[in-house]
């Protein structure tokens, strides 16, 4: 049996994917032969050996030590575009919220309980209080174009936006999805100076990290309106919070609440709904399922964070995973060492990704209890699973 454990609500849309005879649902991380998560933070758990992949329902991988599940040969997959559509509809509704002031105006209108038949006299007397622009005709800058940007830009534009995109590392597939009206803006700077709304769609990194601080800021239009369904952190909440009390940032729309932030006028606080809903719940559960389970039984690698994405059709009797450091010899040790046990390679194929890379081999006959451990103590392999 492969034991699955589950941090956090994982829809039945994935859970229910698992074959009951051959899956079981634990409650020990320990016991794991994988974890599905959401948000939990993994940082500071402990990894048993039986631990061989993590999938992330979701696109964010902030939450999980990626170069120490590397070193451990530990698999991290994610759901690329499983969310986005949800996030994109949250994000128009964050424009929209963050224009009109339909925030503080419904807050406002709630203070009129109990004031009978003046309520509608009262309403139309404080009501300008609460008026914001259109977006028609506005700039939106979009900062990273990936699956959740690029439906954003698009999208935009029908509200009669012009848009301007920035990433630089854009892909070939996604440049095909971006309505060719969006403006490709070369740098930050040229998102900064141009926009009126700047929305942002990259990961957490240390790169991102603290992007939005005082000095891009100070770089913006006056006025202008953020908005954070990407991570908190990409947000210094020192400066933006300074930022809004001067009137430089005149609304800071997050989906990612702090204590500093709640409360305080010109921010929309949002508690982390941009992929809260149904579809985007079943999305993410079932294909960070079936990563797992084309993983576990046969050693397949798809939308892996820090694996290269491996398919290969089953032959021979059985199979090996070879998880291993991107470096020279490798496959002639790896294959060496399976000929030295009399077992003749049916399939092999090897794949590589940043530092590391991947070597499965179908081979015809019996694996040996020694064969892994040889595999496993050439100098530069990490980790060996056998898939029989
Ligand atoms: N609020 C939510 O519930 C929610 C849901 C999904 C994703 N997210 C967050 O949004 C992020 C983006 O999600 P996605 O699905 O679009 O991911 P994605 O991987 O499809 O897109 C990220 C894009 O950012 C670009 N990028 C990376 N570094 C950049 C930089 N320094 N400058 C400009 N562009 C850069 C990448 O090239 C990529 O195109 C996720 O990493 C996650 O943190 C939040
Ligand atoms: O699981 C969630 O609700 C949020 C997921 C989101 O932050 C992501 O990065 O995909």
């Amino acid at each position: 049996m492969y034991q699955i454990k589950t941090l956090n609500k994982i829809s039945p849309a994935g859970t229910d994917r698992f074959d009951k005879s051959k899956y079981a649902f634990v409650e020990e991380i320990a016991d794991a032969d994988a974890v599905m998560v959401r948000s939990a933070s993994m940082h500071e758990m402990e990894f048993s050996p039986s631990l061989k992949a993590i999938a992330r329902a979701g696109a964010g991988v902030n939450n999980i030590p990626i170069d120490k599940c590397s070193e451990q040969g530990i698999v991290v997959f994610n759901t690329p575009g499983a969310n986005a559509n949800a996030v994109k509809e949250l994000v128009l509704a964050g424009l929209l919220m963050s224009a009109r002031k339909v925030v503080p105006g419904i807050e406002w209108a709630k203070t009129l309980k109990g004031q009978g038949a003046e309520v509608g006299k009262l309403v139309e007397k404080g009501k300008s209080a609460f008026a914001g622009p259109e977006l028609m005709g506005k700039t939106l800058g979009v900062i990273g174009l990936g699956a959740i940007g690029v439906l954003v830009a698009n999208a935009a534009r029908h509200f009669g936006m012009k848009v301007y995109g920035y990433d630089p590392y854009l892909s070939v597939d996604t440049a095909w999805g971006l309505s060719r009206e969006t403006k490709h803006a070369n740098s930050l700077s040229e998102i900064y100076q141009n926009c009126d709304f700047i929305t942002l769609h990259v990961p957490l990194t240390p790169d991102t990290k603290g992007m939005i601080n005082s000095e891009s800021l100070e770089a913006c239009k006056n006025g202008v309106r953020i908005l954070n369904f990407a991570r908190g952190d990409l947000v210094n909440t020192e400066d933006i919070l300074a930022a809004l009390d001067s009137g430089k940032v005149s609304c800071y729309v997050t989906d990612f609440p702090n204590d500093e932030l709640l409360d305080v006028d010109g921010v929309i606080a949002i508690p982390h709904l941009g992929a809260s809903t149904p579809e985007s719940e079943d999305n993410c559960a079932r294909m960070a399922a079936m990563e797992l389970i084309d993983f576990l039984e046969n050693g397949n690698i798809k939308n892996s964070v820090n694996l290269p994405n491996v398919k290969l059709e089953r032959s021979g009797t059985c199979r090996l995973g070879v998880i291993h450091k991107n470096i020279p010899n490798m496959l002639s040790q790896i294959s060496q060492t399976i000929s030295a046990a009399g077992l003749n390679i049916d399939n092999l194929t090897n794949k590589s990704k940043k530092d590391y890379a991947y070597t499965v081999v179908d081979v015809d006959g019996l694996i040996s209890k020694e064969l892994p451990e040889q595999l496993g103590a050439i100098d530069g392999v990490v980790r060996v699973n056998l898939y029989r």
